[in-house]
Parts: structure tokens; sequence; C-alpha cells
């Protein structure tokens, strides 16, 4: 059984491939250079003779402040190519098992989002995601749409890693305590996606629509990276001071959402799927990236 996994080289995407799948399982992860995002001749044709019997999207332009002026790239690839792999996967009957973000909220809740609450996204990639999901729950009914957040592993560019970085090189940070999320490890979310991938292949009336999928629990920036930091103080290593400030005192060119705690009921509901605690997550992660 084929498998289309866009974005091999993200972090989602190398998690997916890191996966122990069940025998007969094939991924196909093409790169950038074999299956252009932004063309969605090149993504109509690729789905159509793949012979795939699913296609998860974790791929995305995921430069937040960039695509504030970049607008026609970022759409591209969070929208019009979510609608291209919709189109291509509903002709042929398969699931399209979709990854989404926190960001499509404005975060004036003051509670954790359920997933009908209403989307208003606050910036271009949140729109451009939003645009995605629309797509894609409009054209193919057997879909799956995971709205995930915060996600960081061992590869890519990520919070935890900007931390380490720069907790090496300066002896005071400053993090914005304000804006109140869900933090992810790739891993984690990419055995969700495994899971509700086969089982929408294998139970074509089993459970589709949107869904949370997020490491249980809720934290700050300012708590994520005092966490990162105590991880690393238990392997010995130099740590700076983190000093909690505000979203105005941390101007960038994208807002973020206040508040984008995402509540995951209805994947436990719908799927018997429940993500760890967010610190247990971490931990892994900064362990895995000091190993390295
Ligand atoms: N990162 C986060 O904090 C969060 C992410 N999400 C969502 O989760 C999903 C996975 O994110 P994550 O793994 O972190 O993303 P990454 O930024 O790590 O990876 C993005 C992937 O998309 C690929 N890609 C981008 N543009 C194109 C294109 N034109 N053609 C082909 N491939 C392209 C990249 O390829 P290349 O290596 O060539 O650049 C890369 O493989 C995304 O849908 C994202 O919106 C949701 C919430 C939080
Ligand atoms: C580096 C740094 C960032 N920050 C702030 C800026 C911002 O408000 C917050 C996080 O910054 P980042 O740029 O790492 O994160 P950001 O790009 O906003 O991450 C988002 O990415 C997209 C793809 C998503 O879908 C979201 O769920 C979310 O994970 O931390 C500080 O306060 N101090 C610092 O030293
Ligand atoms: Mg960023």
């Amino acid at each position: 059984m084929d498998i289309l996994v866009t974005g091999g080289s993200g972090q989602v995407g190398l998690a997916l491939q890191r996966l122990a799948w069940p025998d007969g399982v094939r991924l196909h992860a093409p790169g950038r250079a074999e299956l252009d995002l932004a063309d969605p001749a090149a993504i109509a044709r690729y789905v159509a003779d793949g012979g795939f019997a699913a296609v998860i999207n974790p791929a995305a332009y995921t430069a937040v402040d960039k695509a504030e002026s970049d607008v026609v790239a970022a759409f591209a690839v969070n929208a019009m190519a979510p609608a291209a792999l919709a189109e291509a996967t509903k002709a042929l009957g398969i699931p399209l098992v979709h990854v989404s973000t926190d960001y499509v909220f404005d975060g004036s809740k003051t509670r954790p989002y359920e997933v009908d609450d209403p989307v208003r996204p606050i910036s271009v990639y949140g729109a451009s995601k939003e645009a995605g999901e629309q797509a894609v729950r409009v054209v193919n009914p057997r879909h799956a749409i995971l709205r995930t957040a915060w996600v960081v592993g061992t590869d890519r560019a990520n919070f935890v890693k900007t931390m380490l970085r720069l907790g090496a090189e300066r002896p005071q940070l400053r993090v914005v305590a304000d804006q109140h999320g869900s933090p992810t490890a790739a891993a984690d979310l990419a055995h969700a996606l495994a899971e509700v991938t086969l089982r929408l292949i294998a139970d074509p009336a089993g459970p589709t629509g949107t869904f949370h999928a997020v490491n249980a629990g809720e934290a700050t920036w300012f708590d994520l990276a005092c966490h990162v930091f105590a991880v690393a103080a238990r392997k010995g290593r130099p740590v700076p001071e983190v000093l909690p400030i505000e979203t105005r005192d941390y101007p960038t060119p994208a807002r973020r959402p206040a508040n984008s705690r995402l509540s995951t009921r209805r994947l436990e509901d719908a799927f018997g799927i429940r993500l760890r605690p967010w610190q247990s997550a971490i931990d892994d992660v900064v362990e895995g990236l000091l190993r390295d």
C-alpha cells in the first residue's frame, strides 16, 4: 500500500518517515525538485499517476513573518496546493489527511479552542492555512484536517532550537509570556497522523472532518523556553537568564494570537487518540538535540 507524504523534508514529514509503519505500507516523499507544490498541474499529475491509497499533506509555507510580504507564495503552497490535492484525491476516492494550524484563530477566546469555534486569522500565514482547510473540506469529503500548534522537533528551524542556539550565545533572553498555546512534538503529531490515515484507509465509513492534535497541557512561549533550559541545565549545559516580556516588547511583522490553546476532545472521541503532556514530549526533543 502506497501513501504520498508531501513536505518530506519538513519537521512533520521527516517524523512521519521515521515511524514504524505496518508491514506493506510504503511512503513516497518526493522533494521539491520532484514535486513542486506551487504547481497545481504537477500535483494533479503526480497524484493521478501514483497509485496511492491516501495522501498526507504536512507541507506548508511556514515562515510566519516572511509570509506577511510574500502573500502569493504563501497562498500557493498553503491554499492552492491543498485545493489541488483535494481535487486529485477526490477523483480517486482516496482520503486526504491535511495539517493545519492554531493560527486560524484570532486568539480572543479565553478558553481552549474547540474544532467548531469560528476562525478569524490575523496573519497572512493563518489566512492562507484557513483557505487550505476550506478547499479540503468542501472538495473531498473523505478528509481529516488535523490542526496542530507550536510544532518542535530535532529537525529544521523551530522555537526550541532557536532557544538553545541563542541561549548558548547570550547571557539573557527575553521571551513573550502573554501568548498561550499548545506546544507539540513533531514525532507525537506524526503518530496521530499515521493512526488517522490508516483508519481512514481501512474504514470508509469512519470519522472524517476537522480535529485538533496537540500535546496535552498549555504553555506560554516563556514557559516553553524555561522548560527547555531546565532540561539543558540537567544535562550540564550553560543556561541564560530568561525574562518574561509582553508581545508589544517583541515586535514582529506578523500578529500572533494571544490564546491559541486547542482542545483535543474531538480527536479523543473520534479516534481514541490522546497525546501525552507537552513537558514529556519537549524533554525528548531537547535530549535529542543535545545528543546530536
Ligand atoms: N511548525 C509549526 O510550528 C506548525 C506547523 N503547522 C503545520 O504543520 C505542518 C507541518 O509543519 P512543519 O513540518 O513544521 O513545516 P516545515 O517548515 O518543517 O516543512 C515544510 C515542508 O514543506 C515543504 N514545501 C514548502 N513549499 C514547498 C513547495 N513549493 N514545493 C514542495 N515542498 C514545499 C518544505 O520543503 P523544503 O524542504 O524544500 O523547503 C518542507 O518539506 C504544516 O502544514 C504547518 O502549516 C501547524 C502549527 C504549527
Ligand atoms: C526568538 C524569540 C521569539 N520570541 C517570540 C516571538 C513569537 O511571539 C514567539 C514564537 O516565535 P517563533 O517565530 O518561533 O514561532 P512562530 O513562527 O510564531 O510559530 C508558529 O509557526 C507556525 C508555522 C504555526 O503554525 C504556529 O503554530 C506557531 O508554531 O516567541 C521571543 O519572545 N523571544 C525570542 O528570543
Ligand atoms: Mg517562525
